[in-house]
């Protein structure tokens, strides 16, 4: 039975060797964690301290190395199997008292003083929240030749560039660990398939009987060798991070099956995330174009609490790591240390500081860092680089919390808030913009890559508190497999069934992605002994379950509205200077023109006048929807309309202004539309979940109330008084017509009535002189 208290149990004799090397071995104790007052566990805590200054530091040495790793040597022989081989570790210790994983115990670790957690500054003199982020930038001309991968394949870049970033399915891979004894597995790599030896069928789990024993996924790795398994199954993630898209990489499987090894490696065959973190410099090295800012934090969750890593042990547990539900579904982790690095050594230095943590956290466990979830994050934030280097004045408009020169808090920790300097979530949001700015008309992609290395399940055992420790992994790893299942479900099915994303931290924490917002690659390893077919067939159906979940990764831009509607004005004057040219002439020209001239010129000057309409509506759309900013004031005044524009303009801004209330008019309504077509929430859903959603359908019609009010206050108003103006100015045109034309029926009248006078007068005339003829003749 495995014991705590055992020394070194049936450990390979290249794994002995390397232990003999080391410090003298204490006994096991209670952990620091664990609450130990005895003055006997602190006296051996101290001895173990001790012990572990004098042990060299690997740069690349990883939190679970302690954990009996196998030699160099092993290794190549577990490739070319000789007879005299150790073999490999097998699984955990089991009741039966069959081969057991060897455990080290209280496997010395080396550290220097100066990194000894209780000799932590509170504040690292690279905490995102002290530094100014333009001045730690990094470019293909500050990136050490030392610090990028010297196996770079042309091909394979090329390759990647079509495919990274288009994938909307889950990568799914296997890894098989090497044994010495018989498999129970036929791994075929080549056809990227696993077959279930026959002859162990029988020791396949009953539940499984009739199941499918064959199973292809997207590759099958076998060996020792870290560095195919790093080009099949991250680089390409690592790529589509560095282009601005989100990526999770995590490694799932049962206990001592090589997830740790597959992850972090060793110096001699270092994992994905040391390989990633080369592979992050050489993409800098290689894109001149642009220039980043590179964060890392570093987690864990052990017994359902968020450790931070890199903050001081005593600051990190008496204020653990919450999760925060931050605007449009986002994930916000506070407090959160988060490092600037700029360097390979710098990201080393990171890592080893995060798992020398670990370790002080459970002096005495070799077996600890397995019963936590791991995730280590790199934030990456890039622009396109300036002409130039960005000037005093740039920085003269961007306060100075926006411009990273943060004061951090009493404690070093930076404090969320109206200071948007939060730690976005692994969907790489943060609240409210990027700590990198978009200047000059050059806009900032953010994404995070995170690298999980999940506990491992295990049986209970004989310890209280390492049971107690399995019950929150297998309770966490449990969930993961319900909402993949129901991820899966809904793709398949078309559903929406609700997903249990809060059931636990690690879910919760990867919900962004999980709902699809990054490109995930799984790296699901196996224990290929017999004894383990049955973790191993539950690791497989896991793996089947999540090549099923639907993907749709975006890329966060934010852009420089300012500069872009600037962009915009003066491309609207310069429009606006054309046509009122055109106009002018247009009298004179048209005279020349024929017929269909003629038509051909009233058609550029719409077409003038549609495109000075359309940068009028993105002007409108930049100022009043920055996303960037995602304040909830009220949005700022559209564009003012320009009263000195001519008749001819002012009627073509007039109906364009009315279609566009018109358009905005029945956006609102289906907007409205939707809001409540919103499916309700089950009645059993947590109020918690509630909440949020009157919360976020009150933001809505706040939001919705603002640009109503909006245009109605900048549009609304003055396109009346415009109107009114109009129709004054006809009316009174219209009464002076009237008046006009009175004066002259009047004028009319009296012509008709001199005229009628004047008839009477010649009749009258006429009959005298007739008269008078007639007395003459007599
Ligand atoms: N592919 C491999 N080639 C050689 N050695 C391996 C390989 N995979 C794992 N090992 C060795 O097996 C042992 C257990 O591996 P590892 O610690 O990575 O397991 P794990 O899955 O992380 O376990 P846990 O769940 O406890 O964290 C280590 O000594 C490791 O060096």
């Amino acid at each position: 039975m495995h014991s705590r208290t055992s020394s070194v149990p049936s450990t390979p004799s290249s794994s002995l060797s390397k232990v003999a090397s080391r410090p003298p071995l204490l006994t096991p104790k209670r952990p620091l964690s664990a609450q130990s007052n005895s003055s006997s566990a602190s006296a051996d805590s101290l001895a173990a301290r001790l012990a572990r200054v004098n042990t060299p530091v690997l740069l690349n040495s990883t939190h679970k190395k302690y954990k009996a790793p196998l030699s160099v040597e092993s290794r190549k022989n577990i490739s070319k199997p000789k007879t005299t081989l150790a073999p490999v570790p097998g699984t955990p210790t089991k009741r039966d008292g069959t081969p057991s994983r060897p455990r080290t115990p209280n496997t010395p670790r080396s550290r220097s003083g100066a990194g000894s957690p209780s000799l932590m500054p509170a504040t690292s003199e690279m905490d995102v929240s002290v530094v100014d982020p333009e001045a730690v930038l990094v470019d293909s001309q500050t990136v050490e030749p030392g610090d990028i991968s010297g196996e770079i394949d042309e091909a394979w870049l090329k390759a990647a560039k079509l495919d990274h970033g288009k994938q909307d399915k889950v990568m799914v891979s296997i890894r098989v660990r090497p044994t010495e004894s018989t498999s129970a597995w036929y791994p075929t790599p080549s056809t990227n398939s696993l077959k279930l030896n026959p002859e162990c069928a029988r020791h396949a789990p009953s539940s499984s009987a009739g199941s499918n024993t064959s199973f292809n996924f997207d590759a099958v790795l076998t060996g020792s060798a870290n560095k195919p398994v790093y080009t099949t199954v991250a680089r390409s993630h690592v790529h589509a991070a560095m282009e601005g898209f989100n990526a999770v990489i995590f490694a799932y499987g049962q206990t001592a099956s090589g997830k740790t090894f597959t992850l972090s490696g060793d110096e001699d065959e270092p994992g994905i995330i040391p390989r990633a973190m080369r592979d992050v410099f050489g993409f800098i090295k290689r894109t001149p174009e642009r220039e980043y800012l590179l964060r890392c934090s570093y987690l864990e969750i052990y017994n359902e609490t968020i450790v931070d890593l890199l903050a001081p042990p005593m600051m990190a547990k008496t204020s653990p790591v919450q999760i925060q539900g931050g605007a449009g579904g986002e994930i916000v982790l506070a407090p959160l240390r988060e490092e600037v690095v700029t360097s390979l050594k710098s990201v080393k230095d990171v890592l080893k500081r995060g798992e020398g943590n670990r370790r002080t956290a459970c002096t005495d466990w070799n077996e600890r860092s397995s019963r936590s979830h791991s995730v280590f994050r790199l934030v990456v934030e890039s622009r396109e680089r300036g002409s130039s280097p960005p000037s005093e004045d740039d920085d003269d408009d961007v306060p100075s919390t926006m411009s990273g020169r943060h004061t951090p808090g009493p404690n070093g920790r930076h404090t969320p808030g109206l200071n948007g300097r939060q730690t976005p979530g692994l969907n790489g949001r943060q609240t409210p913009g990027p700590r990198l700015q978009a200047r000059g008309g050059r806009s900032v992609q953010t994404s995070v890559l995170s690298l999980i290395d999940l506990a491992g399940s295990e049986k209970a055992t004989s310890d209280k508190e390492r049971t107690r420790e399995g019950k929150y992994i297998n309770t966490s790893l449990l969930t993961l497999g319900t909402v993949i299942g129901t991820l899966a479900d809904n793709a398949a099915k078309h559903k929406a069934d609700h997903v249990p994303y809060r059931n636990s931290k690690l879910t919760r924490m990867l919900q962004p992605s999980l709902s699809g917002n990054a490109r995930i690659s799984v790296i699901c390893t196996i224990n290929p002994d017999v004894s383990a077919i049955s973790e191993s067939m539950s690791t497989l159906l896991f793996a089947k379950r999540i090549k099923n979940v639907q993907l749709n990764a975006k890329k966060k831009e934010v852009v420089d509205t300012d500069a872009l509607i600037e962009r915009y004005r003066k491309e609207i004057e310069e429009l606006k200077a054309r046509l009122a040219e055109r106009e002018a002439e247009a009298p004179v020209r048209n005279r020349r023109l024929s017929a269909r001239e003629q038509i051909d010129e009233s058609k550029a000057m719409r077409d003038l006048n549609g495109r000075i309409q359309q940068l009028t509506k993105l002007i409108l759309t930049s100022a009043t929807v920055d996303e960037s900013k995602e304040s909830d004031s009220r949005p700022s005044s559209p564009v003012k309309i320009d009263f000195d524009m001519s008749p001819y303009q002012l009627q073509q801004e007039l109906l364009a202004a009315r279609l566009q209330l018109e358009t905005q008019a029945n956006q609102i309504l289906s907007l409205e539309a939707s809001l409540l077509a919103r499916p309700p929430l089950p009645a059993d859903a947590p109020s918690e979940e509630k909440d949020k959603l009157i919360a976020e359908q009150a933001k809505s019609i706040r939001e919705l109330e603002i640009v109503v009010r909006g245009y109605e206050d900048n549009l609304g108003e003055p396109l009346r008084k415009v109107k009114e103006d109009v129709e004054k100015e006809w009316s009174e045109k219209l009464a002076e017509e009237r008046r006009k034309r009175e004066e002259k029926e009047r004028w009319a009248e009296e012509v008709v009535k001199a005229l009628e006078k004047e008839k009477q007068m010649r009749k009258k005339l006429e009959e005298e002189r007739r008269a008078l003829a007639s007395f003459v003749s007599i």
